[in-house]
């Protein structure tokens, strides 16, 4: 695996809810991440954009300590409160994880997160209610502020919704508790869905209402980060404020969406742009 460049463009931003630093995967031989530095800013919309098999799920998994054997793992990942000290993420006890993957750093995964197909929606949704302290009527506010009829998508068994509704309610069921952090590792066909109108700003608002999380400052119901993982860039893109550019291991390139796409600097990058038509 190539040594990660020095010089490469890091934008750290100044508020830093999650921090990577040489973060280090192997499963067995197969080195997936490298030294993997990435911060993610408060409040922000970023995206990682990775080819397949790049190591995507595996960073993401990361952020939430996920991984398990044969996994390889070295590094760090500190999640910053608003207020008190820096939790180191893989120093976690058994039960704080659990926690703190509900109500601080929430991952929705492209398969549904193991959705029963046996299963209609609105008992796939019971126990992270149970688990969480929410109700059904939250979980309705979420899927209804993504654009989707709550009931119906209850109702359905997940056979029975398309991959973009699939997606959306795990997404909803993610962001049951307001976690500070929501995650969304390739959900191609739900972000094709949140980026169109207002989508995403409706969902990101009911998402801090009526939870603890939101509102920390007392300032009104404070939007959950969100970092989105995937391999399009036209819809990433559009959704993201920032865009990270993971190859080889590591992050490349990192910066404002529309400098990436104006001016990417590193060749992976301009490859990428220049394959997309270099437009949102
Ligand atoms: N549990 C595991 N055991 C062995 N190898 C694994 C495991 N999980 C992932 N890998 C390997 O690590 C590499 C990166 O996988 P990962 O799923 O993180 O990438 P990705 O970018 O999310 O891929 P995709 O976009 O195709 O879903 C792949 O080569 C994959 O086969």
């Amino acid at each position: 695996m190539a040594t990660p460049p020095v010089d490469a463009p890091r934008d750290d931003p100044d508020d830093s809810v999650l921090t990577v630093e040489r973060l280090s995967v192997a499963y067995g031989s197969d080195e997936v991440l490298d030294r993997l530095d990435l911060s993610v800013a408060r409040g922000e919309r970023l995206a990682v954009l990775g080819e397949g098999a790049s190591g995507k799920t595996t960073l993401a998994r990361s952020l939430v300590a996920g991984l398990s054997a044969p996994a390889q793992v070295s590094g760090s990942v500190s999640y910053r409160p608003v207020d008190g000290d820096p939790v180191s993420v893989f120093d976690l006890a058994d039960d704080e994880r659990e926690r703190f993957r509900r109500e601080t750093v929430a991952v929705a995964t492209g398969d549904a997160g193991g959705f029963d197909s046996t299963s209609t929606d609105r008992g796939q949704f019971q126990p992270a209610l149970r688990a969480t302290g929410t109700d059904e009527a939250r979980a309705e506010r979420l899927l209804s502020a993504l654009g989707l009829d709550a009931d119906r998508v209850l109702d359905a068994r997940p056979r029975q919704l398309n991959a973009a509704a699939t997606q959306l309610a795990a997404l909803a069921r993610a962001a049951l508790a307001g976690p500070a952090v929501l995650v969304v590792d390739d959900c191609r066909a739900a972000v094709g869905h949140l980026v169109r109108g207002d989508r995403l700003d409706r969902f990101e608002s009911a998402v801090g209402l009526g939870t603890d999380t939101g509102g920390a400052d007392g300032d009104g119901p404070e939007s959950p980060t969100v970092v989105a993982l995937g391999a399009e860039l036209p819809a990433l893109a559009a959704l993201a404020d920032r865009l990270a550019v993971l190859h080889d291991g590591h992050v490349v390139e990192a910066g404002p969406t529309e400098r990436l796409l104006d001016e990417p600097s590193h060749p992976h990058t301009r490859r990428l742009v220049e394959f997309y038509g270099g437009s949102r």
